[in-house]
């Protein structure tokens, strides 16, 4: 494609160089860059892409977007400077790609919990409903029934707008995505034209990266902000921040709530480890999902359905048969065996969540008995609380790594320790090794107990010193259970 259209409504602050020229790829990485490509050089948290414009160039790269010119340019090589180099290549991504996303229906969810959990639904859903559709998720990327593998929550912008017209070429009418808090700092869905944006809810993390509470729901509300007069915004009224996600957004205001009357109401009338009955909009149904934050998450599916223009009843109907997302409240069964629940739960507020849900759910006098971890190289401030959130709602609860990437293993799980409150010492442990920590769950836990392996999901690898080795909690559960079988 010609740079010129390349360049189309993107705000430029000077060029240098032929701009004639043919663009055949788009990269944000120099080590990527070469002859017919375009490099943009991106300002970024580790290093700044515009020590590397140079590489690019020696490589034979055509054009190099900027936000700052380099003092010695090539000839033969086309400069392009701009305000803010990540924003203006979410611009031209859109138009290299040629819009993809104004060629299908594309719904973003964002919020700390509960993204995937709704994106991955409204796609199951509507596959359900015979149409093709487009997935892009934590878990994986999906088109129609094509995996791609995600490397994160979002892509970035040159990634997203190709995945999105690959969709389009396949004729999917509608995509749906998270919306991580990253990708709106870093601009990586500028340019994008939403038909609707979810906001499930928002509590503590990421604070490494956003610094203050303040800034981490601006991010959130950025989403809103850019979302057309066309799309919709759907936000939780139950949450304290539900309304101002919406304050300053020109989209079609609506709402879901279990506690008020919003656009989409909902009740839990019942619920068991197997599901849950609720009512929805004056209508009675039985969900194979459990959980007060999976009525939310059930309830922002069906309201965005709606809104894309489905039908109540049927809606209704197809949600009913649709099993958790995985990783998200997977049971893990072995005849006699505890019941064993995998969750991706690696927040306060989702160790929470869970823990209660399992907790309401409690019959009798079985122990619930929790194994949880927090990763390495992230938010730190969550370690402590989720330790004292697992002592709370456990009878029994084993610490333990979880991705520790380039941290000292013992050295989070000190700081988780330091959240143990000195009355839940004796039935705390800790072992640094998953592997045994979740075999040593199964060795103590009764037939009736619950054991709930928390924080990883649906990963099925640890990471530790920048190497990815296999490991899947749901396999390695389903092993200990095994084995205990095989000890008797
Ligand atoms: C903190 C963060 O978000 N980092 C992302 C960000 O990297 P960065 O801006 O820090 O990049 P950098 O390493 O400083 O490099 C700056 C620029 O120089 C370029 N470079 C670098 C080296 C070189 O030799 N040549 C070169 O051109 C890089 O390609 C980059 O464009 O941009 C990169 C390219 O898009 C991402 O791969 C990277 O994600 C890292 C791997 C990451 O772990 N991100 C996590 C925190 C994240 O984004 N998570 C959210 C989900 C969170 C949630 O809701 O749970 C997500 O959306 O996945
Ligand atoms: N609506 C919700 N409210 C609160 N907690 C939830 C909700 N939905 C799911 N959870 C809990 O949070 C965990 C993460 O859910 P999910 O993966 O859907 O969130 P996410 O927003 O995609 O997370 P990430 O930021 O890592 O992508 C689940 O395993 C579950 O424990
Ligand atoms: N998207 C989240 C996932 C965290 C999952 C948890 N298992 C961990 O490794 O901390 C992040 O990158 O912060
Ligand atoms: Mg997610």
């Amino acid at each position: 494609m010609l740079l010129t259209h390349i360049l189309y409504k993107v705000p430029l602050l000077s060029t240098s160089g032929n701009m004639n020229v043919e663009v055949e790829q788009l990269t944000m990485d120099s080590r990527k860059a070469g002859p017919g490509r375009l490099f943009a050089a991106v300002r970024g948290t580790q290093t700044d892409g515009h020590r590397f414009i140079e590489k690019a160039v020696e490589l034979g790269t055509s054009v190099i977007l900027c936000e700052e010119l380099p003092e010695n340019r090539a000839d033969d090589v086309t400069y392009v400077q701009v305000q803010d180099s990540s924003y203006a290549l979410g611009l031209i991504a859109a138009n290299f790609y040629d819009h993809p996303s104004k060629k299908l229906k594309l719904v973003g969810v964002t919020g700390t919990n509960g993204k995937t959990s709704t994106a991955t639904l409204l796609f199951r859903l509507f596959r359900l409903r015979g149409y093709r559709v487009g997935l892009l998720s934590t878990v994986q990327n999906q088109i129609d029934e094509t995996v791609i593998p995600a490397t994160h929550t979002t892509p970035d912008t040159i990634a997203l707008n190709e995945l999105l017209s690959r969709m389009v070429q396949h004729g999917c009418s509608h995509c749906f995505m998270e919306v991580s808090s990253h990708s709106v700092v870093q601009h990586r869905i500028v340019g994008l034209h939403f038909a609707g944006g979810i906001f499930t809810n928002i509590t503590h993390d990421h604070l490494d990266f956003h610094e203050t509470f303040d800034n981490y729901i601006k991010a959130k509300k950025g989403f809103f902000d850019q979302l057309p007069a066309s799309a919709f915004a759907l936000t939780n009224l139950d949450d304290k921040r539900g309304l101002v996600m919406l304050q300053n957004t020109v989209a079609q205001k609506e709402s879901y709530s279990l506690q008020t009357l919003g656009s989409f109401k909902g009740r839990i009338m019942s619920e068991s480890l197997y599901g849950m009955q609720m009512e929805v909009d004056g209508r009675e149904v039985w969900f194979k999902l459990t959980g007060r934050f999976n009525a939310y998450n059930l309830l922002a599916v069906y309201g965005a359905a709606i809104l894309l223009g489905e039908d109540r009843e049927e809606v209704l109907t197809q949600l009913s048969v649709l099993p958790s997302p995985p990783g998200r409240f997977e049971m893990v069964i072995v005849s006699n065996k505890p019941v064993g629940i995998v969750d991706y739960a690696h927040t306060p507020d989702a160790l929470q969540n869970v823990l209660e849900t399992i907790a309401g759910l409690r019959q009798g006098n079985e122990q619930i008995i929790t194994v949880v971890g927090c990763g390495g190289n992230r938010d730190a401030a969550k370690r402590p609380i989720m330790a004292e959130i697992a002592c709370k709602y456990s009878d029994r609860v084993i610490l333990t790594s979880d991705n520790p990437r380039h941290e000292d293993p013992m050295a989070i799980l000190e700081q988780m320790q330091a959240g143990v409150p000195p009355v839940a010492f004796k039935k705390t442990q800790t072992l640094a090794d998953r592997r045994d920590a979740i075999f040593r769950a199964v060795e103590i836990a009764q037939p009736n107990d619950v054991i709930l392996i928390a924080g990883k999901g649906h990963e099925t690898y640890q990471e530790i010193k920048g190497v990815k080795h296999d490991f899947d909690d749901r396999k390695v559960l389903r092993e200990a259970f095994q084995q205990s079988i095989a000890k008797k």
